[in-house]
């Protein structure tokens, strides 16, 4: 087993009265590609937008527990979220780009967070291009506007942004599921070869999915993590009769 990356303890999420996430507990082992799955509205994505105090923009939306990273309770108000955003990246289920050039869609975080020197940041713009698969696909119209490219270019563009500023860990919301399957077989692969530098934590509905990439993978019901291990044993003997039922489509 790969070294810890993170965990949660006890982390309950509330929508006003209702709690939506209920007092999970997980670790996240670096390196690795964790699946969350689950039906409609277990928690999974509130969860997931916990790691990285993406639920501070929802009003109403209130968090009890601790997430650890490298030593610190992110959930404490002293926290500083743009740090903190810089460490967890973030992918979107609708690719989200910039209304800018492809350049400066990579360019515009490293810029934010201080590089200025033009040959640095043709290095980051070049290097995160590569990794996203994208770079000879795109290198010939840098200046263009990202809004241009397909779907599925536009979704490795903004995980070439996420990478840009050199997080540890990647929270993927249903990254693929706006995609077609040709696009869809690139972001799995492309999650692939992530994995070998980044902790990735990805929701899909898509069970096949989670089973084709994920290391590990968590059952969600009701707010309730109800079982959480490896996916070739989650996938081929579940420990509890609700995650079987659910992986054998008895409902959800
Ligand atoms: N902004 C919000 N305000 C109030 N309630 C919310 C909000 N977002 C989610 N909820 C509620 O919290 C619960 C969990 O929702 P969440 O979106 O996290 O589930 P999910 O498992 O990701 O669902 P899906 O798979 O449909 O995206 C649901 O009951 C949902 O209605």
């Amino acid at each position: 087993m790969n070294e810890q990356a993170f965990y949660t303890k006890d982390l309950s999420v509330y929508y006003g009265e209702k709690q939506a996430v209920k007092k999970i507990s997980m670790d996240f082992p670096d390196r690795q590609v964790v699946a969350l799955i689950g039906p409609s509205g277990c928690g999974k994505s509130t969860f997931l937008r916990s790691l990285n105090r993406m639920n501070d923009l929802i009003a109403g939306c209130r968090i009890e527990g601790e997430v650890w990273i490298g030593g610190q309770n992110i959930c404490d108000p002293a926290t500083d979220v743009v740090s903190l955003r810089q460490k967890i990246g973030m992918v979107w289920q609708r690719p989200n780009p910039f209304h800018k050039s492809i350049y400066e869609n990579i360019a515009f975080g490293p810029r934010y967070h201080g590089i200025r020197g033009r040959k640095e940041l043709d290095r980051i713009v070049e290097d995160c291009l590569r990794k996203t698969a994208l770079w000879d696909e795109v290198k010939d119209r840098l200046d263009q506007s990202g809004l241009a490219l397909s779907g599925g270019q536009q979704q490795r563009l903004c995980i070439a942004r996420s990478l840009a500023v050199k997080p540890r860990i990647l929270l993927m919301d249903e990254p693929a599921s706006a995609l077609d399957p040709v696009s869809t077989a690139k972001i799995e692969e492309l999650i692939g070869e992530l994995k070998k530098e980044y902790s990735i934590v990805i929701v899909t509905h898509n069970m096949q999915q989670a089973a084709r990439i994920s290391d590990r993978t968590a059952f969600f019901f009701l707010g309730d993590l109800v079982e959480y291990d490896d996916t070739q044993k989650m996938f081929t003997n579940p420990s509890r009769k609700s995650t079987d039922d659910y992986l054998s489509g008895r409902f959800g």
